[in-house]
């Protein structure tokens, strides 16, 4: 299957193409989506901050524009990256997705870490240049590690605070310095839970734009130990039975995918496609 977007770093001095706009209220968005003609789109009054052609999509060139703040658009509106994510066309999502962590990656980065002075895009490259420290800043990608652990027909779930009420998921955590993917998952989910777990197997990665993690994701089966739930991150943890599920976290995510291959291969459904 071709794919429809593809990234690339475009030379914003050309005309033409689509643009997305994109403010701490999330992106702007009108009865046909949050594409528009780029030239349109500058057209308006919006306070720019920067501007970054992202890729191609179908072909066309598109662009972002990273706003300092949401101004009035006559006919639009202001959505975040999640509720694009929840419903509506996927390749969108993704374009967004991408143009979002361009955008954080930018705002961050404007100005070296090492001296404090400004720095400068560097031309054809995703990277800002710092010149007197020689240092280049790239987009952050964190590497989090996401687990099901199984025990016959039961698997393990739990839910942090943050969830929307009743949503129970599988366990993540964040890769810290020093750590393979699989010593993440085995701290994670002792911190988590103090549960043990054996036989990890790699399932499939997620990029996961919330702001900039990229999901390993993973199946492993209980070693050992009881539940009890690290204070302030776990709400709850339960074995849940497969015939028994509580309300479960978004179709597209990745969480979503490890339960149900999981589930299709207990009970004999064919196995879901993990979205890209
Ligand atoms: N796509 C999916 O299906 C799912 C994605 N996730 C994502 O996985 C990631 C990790 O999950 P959590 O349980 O929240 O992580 P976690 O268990 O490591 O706890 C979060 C804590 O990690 C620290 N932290 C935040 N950003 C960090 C970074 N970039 N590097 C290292 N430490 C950092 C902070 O102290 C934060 O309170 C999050 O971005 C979350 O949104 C989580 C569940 C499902
Ligand atoms: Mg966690
Ligand atoms: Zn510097």
């Amino acid at each position: 299957m071709i794919s429809r977007w593809t990234t690339a770093v475009l030379d914003t001095d050309q005309p033409g193409g689509w643009a997305v706009a994109r403010s701490p209220e999330g992106f702007l968005f009108d009865d046909n989506g949050a594409l528009f003609p780029r030239e349109w789109l500058k057209r308006q009054d919006l306070s720019i901050l920067a501007e970054h052609g992202i890729g191609h999509l179908d072909g066309e060139p598109v662009y972002l524009l990273e706003l300092r703040s949401a101004s009035e658009v006559p006919g639009c509106n202001w959505k975040g990256l999640r509720a694009f994510m929840l419903e509506g066309d996927h390749t969108v999502y993704k374009v967004l997705g991408y143009a979002a962590q361009i955008g954080t990656w930018y705002r961050e980065h404007r100005f070296c870490g090492n001296c404090g002075q400004a720095t400068h895009q560097v031309p054809r490259e995703r990277a800002m240049y710092c010149e007197p420290c020689d240092i280049r800043y790239y987009p952050r990608i964190s590497p989090s590690m996401i687990v099901l652990v199984t025990r016959g027909d039961e698997v393990l779930l739990a839910r942090s605070p943050r969830f929307v009420a009743g949503v129970y998921s599988t366990l993540a955590g964040f890769a810290e310095p020093g750590e393979s993917a699989e010593d993440c998952l085995i701290r994670e989910v002792r911190e988590e839970v103090q549960i043990e777990v054996k036989n990890i197997q790699y399932m499939g990665s997620q990029c996961w734009p919330f702001p900039h993690s990229m999901m390993l994701g993973f199946h492993a089966e209980y070693a050992g130990g009881d539940i009890v739930c690290q204070e302030d991150e776990i709400e709850d943890a339960q074995w849940f039975n497969i015939h028994a599920m509580p309300p479960l976290p978004a179709s597209r995510s990745i969480a979503r995918y490890l339960i149900d291959v999981y589930l299709a291969r207990r009970l004999g459904h064919a196995e879901p496609v993990l979205p890209g």
